[in-house]
């Protein structure tokens, strides 16, 4: 028998960090009644689904893609906005799929990233202090006291705005956009001139040959026609975690139903917190960010108490130590966690780690950093025989200037151009698409390296001269 599902009250016993401090609790109380009323914005089964699909990655069948925005916001759910963001993952996972030849679980951080914990509790600007701005699901971004102060109802446009990009995001894939034949149109307005935009050119013109020769030989090329994406966000604000949490009626256990895949920050993953403790209940798969101070007895812990029977697919270590640590750090960690017999998903968040201000001020990452970390994970794996999961991104479809380099080469002073993260500087899209070529290169090296390692153990007399290879 299932233990019961905690209440929301024994979750704040357990004091949770990063919560909304909200003045007037009766419309807290008002609020929650009326997120519990609404109907879900995922279905349970479409995450058991993702869970299957972890399990393949887990079992060195798949890769996962998961991006988007470090925040987003509400005056962002429009098209335009939703469409780019989709075209860039789209076309990441074509280049993964594609040139790597794996399959790859896309994940969108979208329809609920909209809460954000944050290193202080204040900011002050000429004298004046203010709350922090918590993301959209907290508070306004306006430098005003109205704005600043947390308001409940924004549970509410939460909800609406992830019900809204949701909606559009299942139109989109799976009614003819995502479409491999289209993939010229995904991209068609991006700079030709570009090398990554030349790069991406070269891919669409194999695929487009490719899909042709399958149907020229009779073949039909409906499976290429829609795509799965699922919907992940950080699980932090409890109120709105706890009212969209629902039991399902085909298997009486509790989902998660405001996106298929939640995750547990590194600043909320206490063992004994309140984060811990609600997603240990739910059914949904789970990820948990591991910073550069995780010792495998805390990931051991962790996977112990939110996946005791060892599911596959269930647990996914999100690990983010910083480009300069990841080689020393990471190893341990996964020793570890193997040597307990786990099987889980291992996925690297090259952002999280790699954060720091520019001289000018703004907050940044530099693409060198980024894939640097990118460069360790796949090290660390190759070294230890285990499986470079996937990738998790900040990304956007659009043309922004928050993190600097990439093939456009970036510099501190191109920052104000167009800065728009709210919150952490995101990949535009060209440095998207580029870390996903440089990705799937990584991908392709692996392969052949373990397609030459098994033509060796099997003796096959192809193998001496192919060893010569490089390692
Ligand atoms: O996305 C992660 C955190 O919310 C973010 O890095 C916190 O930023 P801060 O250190 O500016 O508060
Ligand atoms: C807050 C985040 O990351 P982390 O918990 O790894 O700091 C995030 O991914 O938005």
């Amino acid at each position: 028998m299932p233990e019961a599902f905690p209440s929301l009250a024994d979750l704040h016993a357990r004091n949770p960090l990063h919560q909304a401090a909200y003045p007037d609790a009766s419309a807290v109380t008002e609020v929650v009644k009326e997120l519990e009323q609404r109907p879900p914005l995922v279905f349970a089964g479409e995450c058991d689904d993702l869970r299957g699909k972890l399990a393949q990655v887990a079992r060195r069948e798949g890769f996962v893609l998961q991006g988007g925005d470090c925040a987003e916001t509400f005056a962002g759910v429009t098209a335009a906005n939703i469409q780019g963001k989709l075209r860039v993952l789209l076309a990441m996972a074509v280049v993964l799929t594609y040139a790597a030849q794996v399959p790859v679980v896309k994940i969108g951080r979208l329809a609920g990233q909209y809460a954000k914990p944050r290193s202080k509790d204040t900011e002050t600007r000429g004298g004046v202090t203010l709350p922090v701005y918590k993301g959209d699901a907290v508070n306004g971004f306006a430098f005003t006291p109205e704005a600043r102060t947390p308001d409940p109802r924004r549970l509410l446009e939460v909800y609406n705005a992830s019900a809204a990009t949701l909606n559009l995001t299942r139109a989109f894939v799976t009614g003819g956009f995502a479409h491999l034949a289209q993939v010229h149109s995904w991209n068609a307005d991006w700079v030709k001139s570009s090398p990554v935009g030349k790069q991406w050119e070269q891919l669409a013109d194999e695929i487009d040959r490719a899909l042709a020769f399958m149907v020229a030989c009779g073949l039909d090329d409906d499976a290429m026609r829609s795509v799965d994406l699922f919907a992940s966000h950080e699980a932090l604000l409890l109120e709105y975690e706890h009212a969209l949490t629902r039991v399902d009626s085909r298997t009486q256990r509790p989902y998660n139903v405001s996106g298929h895949f939640v995750w547990i920050g590194e600043r909320t993953r206490q063992l004994d917190g309140a984060h811990v403790e609600m997603l240990r209940h739910v059914r949904n798969p789970i990820g948990i960010k591991l910073g550069p101070t995780t010792t495998a007895a805390d990931a051991l812990a962790l996977a112990d108490r939110l996946d005791p029977d060892h599911e596959p697919g269930r647990i996914s270590f999100i690990t983010r130590m910083g480009a300069k640590k990841i080689r020393d750090l990471l190893p341990d960690v996964i020793e570890g966690v193997s040597a307990s017999g786990r099987e889980v998903v291992w996925i690297c968040d090259p952002m999280h780690g790699n954060t720091f201000e520019a001289a000018n001020g703004y907050k940044t990452r530099a693409f060198g950093d980024v894939m640097d970390e990118v460069n360790g994970f796949f090290d660390v794996h190759d070294q230890l025989g285990t499986w470079p999961g996937g990738i998790h991104v900040e990304l956007t479809g659009d043309d922004v200037t928050e993190c600097v380099g990439g093939a456009d080469d970036l510099a501190e002073g191109d920052l104000g151009n167009r800065y728009e993260s709210l919150c952490d500087p995101r990949l535009n899209r060209n440095q998207s698409l580029e870390l996903a070529f440089l990705v799937s290169q990584r991908l392709t090296d692996g392969r052949v390296r373990r397609g030459l390692r098994d033509l060796e153990q099997s003796g096959n007399e192809l193998a001496p001269a192919r060893a010569d290879l490089p390692a």
